[in-house]
This record gives C-alpha cells, sequence and structure tokens, in this order.
C-alpha cells in the first residue's frame, strides 16, 4: 500500500516536472515565434534577427566558441542574401553587415557611425587611469603637439597620425625600414647560419630544421621590437617576446572582456608587457635615444599632457600589439604555402633573384616595385588569413543596404566573409591562388578586399607590413635553399594528412578562426611547418648525420 503510493507519488512528481517542462518550452516558443516571426513583419526596415533559444544570453555561446564559424551559420541561416542582419549577445544588438558595398557605405558614414567608444573602451579595457583617460581624450589647442596643427587633436588620436608620420613613404619610412629593420632581420637570418636561432629544432648534413612559426616569430618581433623601442628594452626584460606571445594566444578574452578568473594567463601576460614597459619608460631618454621616430614622439606628448609612466605603458602597450601583432603571422602564413607549393616557391624564388644587386645584398625598392608575383602572394595570403572584424557604434539612425540601423546598437564587418564573397573570389573563395591579383589587379581596390580596413581608420602601417614581409620572404629565398621537412611535419599532424607520402598528402597549419583577432589570425596551437633551410653555396658537411626530407 504504502509504495503504491509513493509509486503514485512518484508519477505524479514527475508528470509535474514534465508539466513545467512542457510549460516553459511552451512559453519559450511562443516567445520564439512572436520575436523572430510576427514581430519583424512589423518593423522590415529593421535588419533581421538571427534566431536564437535563450532569451538575454541570445548568441553569446557560438560566439565564444567560434567567432567566424557563428558568423558564417548567420550568412548561411539568411541564405547568403548579403542583407545586414542582427545578433542578440548578453543585451547588445549587433547588426553584421557582409554586402562590399555597404561596408563601403559604413566607411563612409562618419557622422552616424561612431569610432569613439571603441577606442575608449580599449583604453578602459587595458586598466588606462581616469586621470590619463582625461589626459589621451582632451583636446588642448595649447598642448605642444597641436602646435601647428589646423585642427587640435586628442593624443589618443593624434598617436594614429605620428604612426602615419613614421610609415609614409619618405624620410622617416626610410630610417625604419632600411636603416633599422632590415639589418636587424638580417641578423636574425645569420643566426639560423651560426646555429644560435631559437627556431632550430635539429641540423643535419643538408643543413638545419626550423619551426616556421617560431622563426617568423622570433625574426620579425625581434628586430621590430628593436627597430622601434631601441636595445634597452631586451636588458628590461630579455623575455618580452615570451609574454607577448601568451599575450597573442589570449588576447581574445581582453577583446571579450571575460572575467579575470578565467583570464589569467592572459592577466599575467599584459601585466608583464606593461610592467617591462614602466621600467623601459623610467630610463632616462638619454640611454634610450636609439628608439624611433614614433617611441620619441608618443612618449615626448604622452609626458606633455601630465600622463604617468604606468599610463603610459598601458597606452604603448596597445600599440605595440598594432605594430607587432600581424606581420609574424602574415609571413608564417607566405612562407607556409611556399613550402607546401614548391612550384609557387620557384616563380617567387626567380621573381625576387633579379633583385640581387652587384655587392650580392637585396634591393628593396625593386622588390617592393618589380615583383608583381610576389606582390600577389602578399595579397592572397591577407586574403585568406585575415579574420579581424571592424566594429563600430550606431550613433544615429543610418541606411545601409535598404535597411534602418538604430542608434545604441553596435555594427561589425566580419573582413574574413568579405573576402570570401562568392560573387567576387569565385565558388572556391578559399582556394589559395598565388597568382590572382596579377591576373586581375583590379581585385586590389575592390571592395570586397579589406586587409587594412578602410576609411578614417585604413591602417598606418599597411606599406610598411606589406614591405616588410616582402622582403623578409625574399631574403629567405634567396640566401636559403627552402623546402618542407615531410616527416617531420607529418609527425606534428596527427594523422591529418591524405594517402601516400607525397607533398599534397601532408596536412597545411590549420588557421585558428574561432577566435576574433585585430588582423590575421595565428595557426591551430600544435599546427606549424617544419622547414629545411640550407644556405645557398654551402657544402654538404658529410659528417652530419642524413636529413628526413
Ligand atoms: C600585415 C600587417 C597588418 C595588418 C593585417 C593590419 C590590419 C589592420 C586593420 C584591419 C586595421 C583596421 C581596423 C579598423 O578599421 O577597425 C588596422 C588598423 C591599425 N593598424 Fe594595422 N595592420 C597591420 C600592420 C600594422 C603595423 C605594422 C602598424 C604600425 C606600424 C599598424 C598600426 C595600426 C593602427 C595604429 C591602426 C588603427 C588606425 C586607426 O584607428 O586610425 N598596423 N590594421
Amino acid at each position: 500500500m504504502h509504495s503504491m503510493r509513493s509509486m503514485e507519488l512518484s508519477t505524479h512528481t514527475i508528470s509535474t516536472t514534465q508539466r513545467s517542462f512542457l510549460a516553459v518550452g511552451l512559453v519559450l516558443l511562443c516567445w520564439r515565434l512572436w520575436r523572430f516571426t510576427l514581430l519583424p513583419r512589423t518593423k522590415p526596415l529593421e535588419p533581421k534577427e538571427l534566431p536564437y533559444w535563450i532569451p538575454y544570453l541570445g548568441h553569446v555561446r557560438s560566439f565564444f566558441k567560434d567567432f567566424n564559424g557563428a558568423l558564417e551559420k548567420g550568412r548561411k541561416y539568411f541564405g547568403d542574401s548579403k542583407e545586414p542582419y542582427s545578433v542578440w549577445i548578453a543585451g547588445t544588438r549587433i547588426y553584421i553587415c557582409t554586402s562590399p558595398d555597404d561596408v563601403a557605405d559604413l566607411y563612409r558614414n562618419t557622422t552616424t557611425i561612431s569610432m569613439h567608444t571603441v577606442i575608449e573602451d580599449m583604453y578602459r579595457w587595458i586598466g588606462v587611469s581616469d586621470s590619463g583617460f582625461r589626459a589621451m581624450f582632451a583636446i588642448d589647442a595649447s598642448a605642444q603637439h597641436n602646435i601647428g596643427l589646423r585642427t587640435p587633436e586628442a593624443p589618443a588620436v593624434m598617436i594614429n597620425e605620428y604612426h602615419r608620420q613614421q610609415t609614409k613613404q619618405g624620410e622617416l619610412f626610410d630610417d625604419l625600414l632600411h636603416t633599422r629593420i632590415i639589418p636587424e632581420f638580417e641578423k636574425e637570418l645569420r643566426c639560423i647560419i651560426d646555429g644560435s636561432s631559437p627556431s632550430i629544432v635539429s641540423r643535419s648534413s643538408n643543413g638545419v630544421v626550423v619551426s616556421l612559426l617560431q622563426l617568423c616569430t622570433s625574426a620579425f618581433q625581434s628586430s621590430t621590437t628593436t627597430a622601434f623601442l631601441g636595445r634597452k628594452i631586451w636588458e628590461v626584460n630579455p623575455n618580452l617576446l615570451q609574454s607577448f606571445m601568451v599575450w597573442e594566444r589570449t588576447n581574445w578574452k581582453y577583446l571579450f572582456q571575460m572575467p579575470a578568473l578565467m583570464s589569467q594567463d592572459m592577466l599575467k601576460a599584459r601585466d608583464d608587457i606593461i610592467n617591462s614597459f614602466v621600467s623601459y619608460l623610467e630610463i632616462p631618454e638619454t640611454e634610450r635615444d636609439d628608439r624611433n621616430f614614433f617611441v620619441k614622439s608618443i612618449e615626448t606628448m604622452m609626458r606633455d599632457v601630465g600622463c604617468n609612466e604606468k599610463d603610459m605603458a598601458k597606452v604603448l602597450m596597445l600599440h605595440f600589439w598594432a605594430i607587432q601583432g600581424n606581420i609574424y603571422k602574415v609571413a608564417f602564413w607566405t612562407l607556409a604555402h611556399l613550402v607546401h607549393n614548391p612550384s609557387v616557391l620557384e616563380q617567387v624564388q626567380a621573381e625576387v633573384s633579379h633583385g640581387i644587386k652587384g655587392d650580392g645584398q637585396l634591393d628593396e625598392i625593386y622588390l617592393a616595385e618589380k615583383c608583381p608575383l610576389l606582390d600577389s602572394l602578399l595579397s592572397e595570403v591577407l586574403r585568406l588569413t585575415i579574420a579581424s572584424a571592424l566594429i563600430r557604434d550606431i550613433v544615429a539612425p543610418t541606411h545601409i543596404g535598404g535597411k534602418i540601423l538604430q542608434p545604441g546598437n553596435k555594427v561589425l564587418v566580419p573582413y574574413h566573409q568579405l573576402h570570401l564573397n562568392r560573387s567576387v573570389w569565385g565558388e572556391e573563395p578559399l582556394s589559395f591562388e598565388p597568382a590572382r591579383f596579377v591576373e586581375n589587379p583590379k581585385l586590389l581596390s575592390s571592395k570586397a578586399y579589406r586587409p587594412f580596413g578602410g576609411g578614417k581608420t585604413l591602417c598606418p602601417g599597411r606599406i610598411f607590413a606589406k614591405r616588410f614581409v616582402g622582403y623578409a620572404v625574399a631574403a629567405i629565398l634567396t640566401k636559403f635553399d627552402v623546402c618542407i621537412d615531410a616527416e617531420e611535419t607529418r609527425k606534428l599532424t596527427d594523422g591529418r594528412g591524405g594517402k601516400g607520402g607525397g607533398l599534397e598528402s601532408l596536412p597545411f597549419p590549420r588557421i585558428n578562426h574561432t577566435k576574433p583577432s585585430p588582423g590575421a589570425s595565428l595557426p591551430v596551437e600544435g599546427d606549424d611547418v617544419l622547414v629545411v633551410l640550407r644556405e645557398k653555396h654551402r657544402p654538404v658537411d658529410k659528417n652530419l648525420g642524413e636529413l628526413h626530407a
């Protein structure tokens, strides 16, 4: 009798639970029908909203998990219509624009769309103090940096002007690329020859085996850091770049503003870089006289407007990130494509070999002006590897693509999707075609090609970046015989490769587009290419072991 009663009770309990679930499900269903089917009919000019199931949170989970994957789902959900649509992320509506014409309109519109709060957020999130914030965003016409300017600028905006002056072709550009970067980069290459490069994995009779990712990380970042900050920075922190690489892998947590509990790795790397910059800035300027125009100028300006060293270090950290965070990745992907495509490698090698001068040095100007395949290759790599997104605030109703974007919301342009637009890049937009831009140079100015952003915030470092990578690739190809170490690379790939022993069966490193990045994406952690470098004209050393290649 007792057990009968308890069974009845439990049946009753289960059915109550089931009923509660049913009720919640029904409410959710009605809410979804209302929100994503009925409501949009009453507001035809509002961009449609990508449906979700959990009110308030919306697409939080899918965006955190795989940023570009979530955007790709949105594209497919709306049948690749290219109409602006919106997503809902924890209380924020974000409009997504993927049509090239809409993106061009967004860039042109500087009145109802604003970049301002995005920059302010970056300063706040990196921890600039209230007084530092006021100093960096106040417009003081009498400040030193504004003397002689027609329109006075806030220091936070003026920094980008200093970037432009440093990287505009002319004396300062030459000082940066020809006097500072190239000699430093050449030194890094000599470290491969003398065996001291940290990228060397093993040695053999034919040369050295290097980790391509490590080579690009150390050679590009060391030379750029020295070129900008001078040598003192290495006395302050010889391991700065290790912290920077942790920051590189974890800065999506900064961009997503993840709670501190889940971001210890990112916070530690950030603080380590900032503390190094504080110590660096505390060293008398006369002992750091080898820093470049850009670093000198922003330091002088920030001191003049009353920033302390801690705030200066935080601002420097943001710009160090902009300067350093992309070049090494673009170089990595370019070289990875080349060693995976030996016939393209040979063509590029042949093209750049005409840039070798009588003294054996490479003529950088020749490379920049007379090597169309190298230039096209870099453009194609940029097309495929950029995963950043432009993000802006809507400050007044804005007409875009036949829709009205409402103030108080944000708009996002995923460059990766723009770069995969089938009507511009063909039915297989992911296919790598190094000569694409030689065959159709107009693509470089296509509205669907924005590797360096556009409009007022077009990347000031774009010409410098492309020329540096172009030079570096040419320098590697002319100094060394280069090929992939097939056996060692295969070992890294966990059986991802295809059948057979040929190069085609070797898996290409996977690009990690799951996290937002202000520019190019890194490979998935652990993915790399092992490359054999043999100094050209160097006799084979018979005493060393056999190569795997
Ligand atoms: C291959 C290398 C690079 C890539 C792919 C790249 C990409 C980009 C992109 C996409 C933007 C636009 C962001 C937006 O519109 O919201 C941008 C802006 C910017 N980049 Fe680069 N960049 C590279 C190298 C550099 C270098 C070397 C520097 C400095 C010397 C630099 C400094 C900046 C700055 C300061 C901005 C902000 C401009 C502004 O807000 O007015 N970048 N970059």
